[in-house]
């Protein structure tokens, strides 16, 4: 291992449960397509805010002298707070576990926080903010999340809660170790995401950004009817055209090719419909890194909202529970550029038997509270289905 301040963290103890030589904290993002699984870590990328993660990441692998050319790692949802990335030890997956599964997922409670009323009336605010034709150029979207806690009978494995999840073949299944305070037990994010925020393979460059979004029902035909209402919903389109513009304007400068299909398409998963732009670019400079791009594209608005700044503000504003990890971005880039990073959504913060679930969704002028809980509870249904929960009775 090689000295300097690029190997181990030296603000956190060589045994952090995130990040130490004896991690059993697996590294996992199983995408449709690929899957990667890394355990250990060999070197942690010293932390820092997003817009400064493109150049910490070339530094790392400019002064890196052995181990896998590879970071993995989590952005927080707040761009100004601290990104969790480390050099793993070795690339494949952990030996399995032999626990129990049924014992480690069985649920005992769940408390929403925000309780629904006071989301429905978060919700409300959140609109009398937004811009109005008497005060334009203000706040136009802003995503409002809520949360819910969730106790199990007995610790939840995270990898065999990912392995849940990845029975959706269509999304992406993700578990990241994540910094805890030296004496607390080990933690992790664990999710299933269908939405990447950006991948690089040399000069190509692919966005595919979901925004506006349905539940799904059982019985086909009122499904069907729920993805029309969506292809043909102006506040939907509306919630999805202003994270498409975001991205294309972050590109654009940066590419010699970019494409965006005219209108989007529908983009299913088990339990969700959304609207979906799969956006595709050649950069100008194969020198910018995935890492670098992430940077500049994370928080979208369609986790944040638009302008960034004051979405930020309201979000701040508006949501009682901190948002941690979720709604960040978990994925890798490697030392030739090359990396993919997607949006941590449809996700829970697990440590030991507690689970944080969050869920998040676009607030415009002419969001109704009661159809953004419906909606909210829509996308607690992948991660509630993998814990075994049918019937959410909340505290
Ligand atoms: C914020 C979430 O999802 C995001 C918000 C969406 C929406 O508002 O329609 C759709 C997909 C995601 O970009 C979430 O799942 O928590």
């Amino acid at each position: 291992m090689s000295e300097g301040p690029l190997s181990i963290a030296t603000d956190l103890p060589a045994s952090a449960p995130w990040c130490g030589p004896a991690s059993p904290g697996a590294f996992r993002l199983h995408t449709p397509s690929e899957r990667l699984d890394a355990v250990g870590c060999l070197a942690r990328l010293p932390s820092g805010p997003t817009d400064t993660l493109g150049a910490r990441v070339d530094a790392f692998f400019a002064a890196r002298r052995s181990g896998p050319p590879l970071l993995v790692g989590a952005l927080p949802f707040d761009p100004h707070a601290d990104d969790a990335l480390y050099q793993p030890e070795r690339v494949g997956a952990a030996a399995p576990g032999s626990r129990d599964d049924g014992a480690c997922l069985r649920p005992s409670a769940a408390v929403a926080e925000p309780s629904e009323a006071d989301y429905a009336a978060a919700v409300s605010r959140c609109v009398a903010r937004l811009d109005t034709a008497d005060a334009p150029h203000g706040l136009h979207k802003v995503v409002l999340a809520r949360s819910l806690r969730v106790e199990a009978a007995a610790p939840v494995d995270p990898q065999r809660l990912a392995a849940r999840l990845g029975e959706d073949a269509s999304v992406t299944t993700y578990v990241m170790p994540l910094p805890v305070a030296a004496g607390e037990a080990p933690a992790w994010l664990v999710g299933a995401t269908p939405e990447l925020l950006v991948s690089r393979r040399g000069t190509a460059v692919v966005s595919h950004p979901l925004a506006g979004s349905a539940r799904r029902w059982r019985e086909p035909a009122r499904d069907a009817a729920a993805a029309r209402a969506l292809l043909a919903s102006g506040k939907d389109h509306e919630e999805h055209h202003h994270v498409v513009e975001a991205i294309l304007d972050t590109l654009a400068p940066l590419c010699s090719r970019l494409h965006a299909p005219v209108a989007p398409s529908l983009h299913a998963t088990r339990t969700m419909w959304h609207l979906g732009t799969r956006i595709e670019g050649t950069l100008k400079d194969p020198r910018v890194s995935s890492a670098h791009l992430a940077g500049l594209l994370h928080p979208t608005p369609a986790v944040c909202g638009t302008p960034r700044l004051p979405a930020l503000e309201a979000i701040r504003a508006l949501e009682p529970v901190d948002r941690g990890f979720y709604a960040g971005a978990v994925g890798w880039s490697d030392a030739d550029g090359d990396g993919e990073w997607h949006v941590s959504i449809r996700c829970a913060r697990v440590q030991g038997r507690v689970l944080r679930l969050f869920a998040g969704a676009g607030i415009v002028a002419g969001s109704e509270p009661a159809l953004e809980v419906d909606e909210t509870a829509g996308k607690f249904r992948a991660m509630l289905d993998a814990l075994g929960i049918d019937d959410l009775r909340t505290a």
